[in-house]
């Protein structure tokens, strides 16, 4: 089974994703951006980038995630284990439709999504953490050009789309609590997806 964390930068997810090893030391870890790859170090590259072409940006996260796919995600649920990723292909349709908004495509996010749908493999739930963009912003530190608060607000209406489009797929976790509190919401979300498979 994949399990995917989901939210703006600085909700919260790697926090929850490390404290959950604790919890199911059996599940296998990962993450994207990838951090043992070359396509991760480009994506990482792109990042730092301000003047990074933003459909160039795409495919290079497309890359890092077709390699992360074939390399890690696939084998592990071959072999029946549970997969816990810290970010997927949601936050592909939620941050480069919203970095692709003023470009000539029309529908940035579906173009984004078409291209996923030859290839990828959805995850079966999403744990979303929700949290304002300011907050988001301030939290992550506004180090680069994803973590503004303008920029993440196109990225939280996007994934509001997402989560309007596959309710059965979300839970939403209220990612302004104290951490412990959102540690035990999501745990407990994670119990019951668990128990209902
Ligand atoms: N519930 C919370 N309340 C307050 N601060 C938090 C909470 N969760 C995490 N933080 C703090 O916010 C910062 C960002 O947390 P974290 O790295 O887990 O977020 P993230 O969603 O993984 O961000 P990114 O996507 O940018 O990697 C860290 O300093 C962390 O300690
Ligand atoms: C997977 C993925 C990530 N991003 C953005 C989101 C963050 O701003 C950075 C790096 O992620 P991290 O969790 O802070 O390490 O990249 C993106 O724009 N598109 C993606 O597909």
């Amino acid at each position: 089974m994949l399990v995917t964390l989901e939210g703006l930068d600085g909700s919260g997810k790697t926090t929850v994703w490390e404290a959950l090893h604790d919890v199911y030391p059996d599940a296998v870890f990962t993450r994207e951006p990838t951090s043992d790859s070359w396509y991760g170090d480009a994506v990482n590259r792109a990042i730092g980038d301000d003047d990074a072409d933003p459909l160039a940006t795409l495919f290079l996260f497309t890359a890092d995630h077709a390699d992360h796919l074939s390399r890690v995600v696939r084998p592990a649920l071959a072999e029946g284990d549970l997969v816990i990723s810290d970010r997927y292909s949601d936050s592909r349709y939620a941050y480069q439709a919203a970095s692709l908004r003023d470009s000539d495509l029309t529908r940035p996010m579906e173009y984004i999504m078409g291209i996923h749908s030859a290839f990828s493999r959805p995850p079966d739930k999403t744990i979303y953490l929700d949290v304002d963009p300011e907050t988001a912003a301030a939290r992550s530190g506004s180090t680069n050009k994803f973590e503004q608060a303008a920029y993440l607000a196109d990225v939280r209406a996007n994934y509001e789309r997402l989560i309007d489009a596959e309710p059965e797929r979300f839970v939403r976790v209220d990612a302004t609590q104290p951490p412990e509190d959102v540690l035990d919401a999501v745990e407990s979300a994670l119990e019951e997806i668990l128990d209902a498979n």
